[in-house]
């Protein structure tokens, strides 16, 4: 479908519904921002291959020396606007009507909606979502659950919102700029900042962002100056966009300093994003094979890297005056099995006193029914509003320190559960769920992405089980026959079809001879293809 705007093209149909959000004047507003970034995104991109083409050399990254005057120096970020002085607890979850009014209504401070890892970005999930932020911040929202009867509304004293736009890489291919997909992240970040944030604004709170996998400083001052031409387009104070960027990939961590500079002005923190860290590190180094991890389930937070990582981001934020917030713990509530649900509670407050206790200053919770459980602990730790001024001088963190592989076992029942849980995250994706329940556990596309990138990993270096067998492709492509015949027996033709489509994915994904990046992009690519999701309302 063409547009008023010259050079502009939609290919999914706008429902006059979708039409109160997409307006010819949201729609003129991110093209700005397209015609304005998208060149320098792509270099980036660009820069991203040839970063990785060094990595798969052997060079193993450091802290720059090109930038160590930002390091050595004394700066601090400006201030954090009142309400994100306390982010002790942050509840984060899919755009979906109803999530959203149990998230803000949820006791947590701060509510994460997530256009990216929890969120397959279909046409209606991310138009629906724009629709229901935009009830959100005017606090007008309201849900009736036709199942159960229900009705929904905000508490008059809801969590502080924040937009979590797609990443970098991701394109939004339903429209075409000048013949090209606009950039996910400005579309998702675009057209939350032109409707609300002025409404917010005048609510004494902010446009704020959470910005993920960003793998350089120089992605981040892609950021903030999307930022400031946004400002100075809606003609709002400048510095008044905030976002905390999270620390997710294992090159980012080196460059955070360097991070919180490019977002001076506009930034609130960076955040542990652990799940997509784990899965960065085995991506990087995909190509050695002396940095073969074990079992998902070993690779915790007491780790020696992923310690490391985390008292580096709170060393770093602490330093500049601003908020370190922790990551998030896959353990969900178990409605079925009281001693298995204390057992998972047990787990997230063992997560959340680590956190606290290193100077974490917050943390992410993934169900309302977790956020007693982290409040309770953060306001045993930390009384007072954040920890920033816990400051720690003598902490020194090397590359060695970061780059520890860490020990563990290779398992069979590792290798099924990672086979288990790509293809049925994959299966759920791929009918627009991004968020779901697998085997009591949390997974959206950063830990999903850990168990696909394990399989590759063992496959390709030939890694073997402890009980002896070598990882090869046919027992990858065994187990996925195996878990595809226990699927047909569980669930019915139509989600089968859709576990299908996953384990065609999967094999793919697997066998490929480099290491494919996002498991999303493929994944995407299929939706579109299939137009599994484009339905016309
Ligand atoms: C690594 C990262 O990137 S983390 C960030 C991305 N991940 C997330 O945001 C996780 C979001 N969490 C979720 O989507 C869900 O909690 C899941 C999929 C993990 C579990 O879902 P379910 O098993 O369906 O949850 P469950 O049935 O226990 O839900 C109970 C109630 O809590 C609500 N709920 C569950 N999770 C959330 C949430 N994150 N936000 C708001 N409400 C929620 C449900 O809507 C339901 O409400 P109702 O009782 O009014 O109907
Ligand atoms: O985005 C969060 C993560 O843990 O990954």
């Amino acid at each position: 479908m063409t547009t008023s705007a010259p050079g502009v093209e939609l290919t999914a149909p706008l429902s006059d519904r979708y039409a109160t959000v997409l307006t010819p004047e949201a729609l003129d507003f991110i093209v700005k921002l397209q015609r304005a970034f998208n060149g320098r995104r792509k270099e980036l991109l660009a820069a991203r291959v040839t970063r990785q083409t060094r990595l798969d050399a052997g060079e193993k990254p450091d802290f720059l020396p090109e930038t160590a005057e930002i390091r050595n120096a004394e700066w601090q970020v400006s201030p954090l606007p009142q309400d994100l002085l306390d982010r002790r607890v942050e509840i984060t979850g899919p755009v979906d009507r109803k999530m959203i009014i149990n998230a803000l209504n949820s006791g947590a401070k701060v509510f994460m909606a997530d256009f990216e890892d929890s969120t397959t970005p279909t046409w209606d999930n991310l138009l629906d979502g724009h629709i229901n932020l935009r009830d959100a911040v005017r606090r007008t929202i309201t849900f009736e659950d036709s199942k159960t009867g229900k009705s929904y509304k905000l508490i008059d004293n809801p969590a502080v919102l924040f937009v979590r736009a797609r990443g970098w890489h991701l394109d939004e291919a339903h429209i075409l700029v000048d013949g090209e997909p606009v950039s996910g992240s400005i579309f998702d970040f675009g057209l939350y900042v032109f409707h609300n944030a002025k409404e917010l604004l005048a609510r004494h709170t902010g446009p704020y962002f959470y910005l993920p996998k960003l793998e350089s400083h120089l992605e981040a001052r892609l950021w903030n100056d999307a930022f400031v031409l946004a400002e100075t387009l809606l003609d709002i104070p400048q510095g008044s966009i905030k976002a905390t960027v999270l620390i997710e990939t294992i090159l980012a961590t080196f460059e955070m300093d360097e991070i919180l500079y490019e977002l001076r002005d506009h930034s609130a923190g960076l955040n542990c994003g652990r799940w997509d860290y784990i899965f960065s590190f085995i991506k990087k180094f995909a190509g050695d094979k002396t940095l073969l991890f074990p079992d998902r389930g070993q690779v915790t937070m007491a780790t020696h890297f992923m310690r490391s990582y985390s008292k580096l981001a709170i060393k770093t934020c602490h330093r500049r005056g601003v908020s370190a917030m922790g990551g998030m713990s896959a353990f969900i509530p178990i409605k079925s099995d009281p001693i298995a649900n204390e057992r998972a509670l047990a787990q997230v407050r063992i997560d959340k006193e680590r956190e606290a206790t290193d100077g974490h200053d917050g943390t992410w919770v993934a169900h309302p029914g977790l956020v007693p459980v982290a409040l309770a602990v953060f306001d045993r730790i930390m009384p007072q509003p954040n920890q920033i001024d816990k400051q720690l001088p003598d902490l020194k963190i090397t590359a060695a320190d970061l780059l520890k592989v860490p020990e563990g076992t290779l398992t069979d029942a590792g290798l099924r559960l990672n086979v288990a849980v790509g293809l049925g995250y994959l299966e759920a994706w791929l009918r627009g769920i991004g968020c779901v329940p697998l085997f009591n556990l949390m997974e959206d596309a950063a830990t999903a992405e850990i168990s696909r990138a394990q399989l590759w990993q063992w496959v390709h270096h030939h890694a073997h089980l402890e009980d002896g067998r070598r990882v090869t492709a046919e027992l990858v492509d065994q187990v996925i026959t195996e878990e595809l015949a226990l699927a047909e027996i569980r669930i019915d033709a139509a989600r089968f079809e859709s576990y299908k489509h996953a384990a065609f994915l999967m094999r793919e994904l697997v066998k490929a001879p480099h290491f494919q990046d996002f498991l999303t992009v493929p994944a995407y690519a299929r939706v579109l293809a299939s137009e599994i999701f484009i339905s016309i309302r």
